[in-house]
């Protein structure tokens, strides 16, 4: 598989010389823009099956990503999972300054989160769903996260059984829904 060259020189830095299986068989469907489902044990390899098909996907796309513009979400269900993801990510988009990246989580203030998207942009969100669900509520503050997400080409769930257990199996069928009439 061809990945972008400074794709590659992120995972050279991190020494990783093959893929683990969940990543050989999910990445390549991904890449298809496939509806990728996958079920593997911890340390799998699970965050980078999806960090790299996001970055390569995003790079594709003919038009460039407007700052406000966002091109990938991904929601994870506790703020730790949602930390340690907004790092491995950080290590690939350090050498993309083209796309901004933001961390929307719980137990910070909100009003800090709309300030901050609307300084730096956010092409890639990764959010706990309940802090991505109230952003959305946030137009009065100046944003319009509705219209934001028109540009959106991925979306992931993360421990999707933990999302459906904590009660968000109505917001994930409409982000899902959403997604199906963009066409992504
Ligand atoms: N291709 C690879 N080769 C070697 N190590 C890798 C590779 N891909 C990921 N790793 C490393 O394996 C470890 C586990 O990866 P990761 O955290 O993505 O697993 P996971 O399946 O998402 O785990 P969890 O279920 O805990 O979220 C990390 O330290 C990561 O840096």
């Amino acid at each position: 598989m061809r990945l972008h060259p400074r794709v590659l020189g992120a995972l050279r830095e991190l020494g990783f010389p093959c893929m683990t299986p969940v990543q050989s068989a999910t990445i390549p469907l991904f890449m298809k823009n496939k509806d990728v489902a996958a079920e593997a044990v911890t340390g799998s390899g699970k965050t980078l099956a999806f960090v790299i098909p996001i970055l390569e996907i995003l790079l594709r796309r003919e038009e460039k990503l407007k700052r406000s513009q966002v091109g990938a979400i991904i929601i994870t269900p506790t703020r730790e999972l949602a930390i340690q993801i907004d790092e491995v990510l950080s290590h690939f988009t350090k050498h993309f300054p083209q796309f901004s990246q933001i961390l929307w989580i719980g137990g910070r203030n909100p009003g800090e989160d709309v300030k901050r998207f609307r300084r730096q942009g956010g092409n890639i969100i990764v959010a706990t769903p309940g802090r991505l669900e109230d952003m959305f509520r946030r137009k009065d503050e100046g944003l319009d996260l509705a219209s934001c997400v028109r540009s959106l080409e991925v979306l992931v769930l993360d421990e999707a059984d933990r999302l459906l257990d904590m009660g968000f199996e109505a917001s994930m069928r409409t982000w899902r829904n959403f997604l199906m009439t963009q066409g992504s």
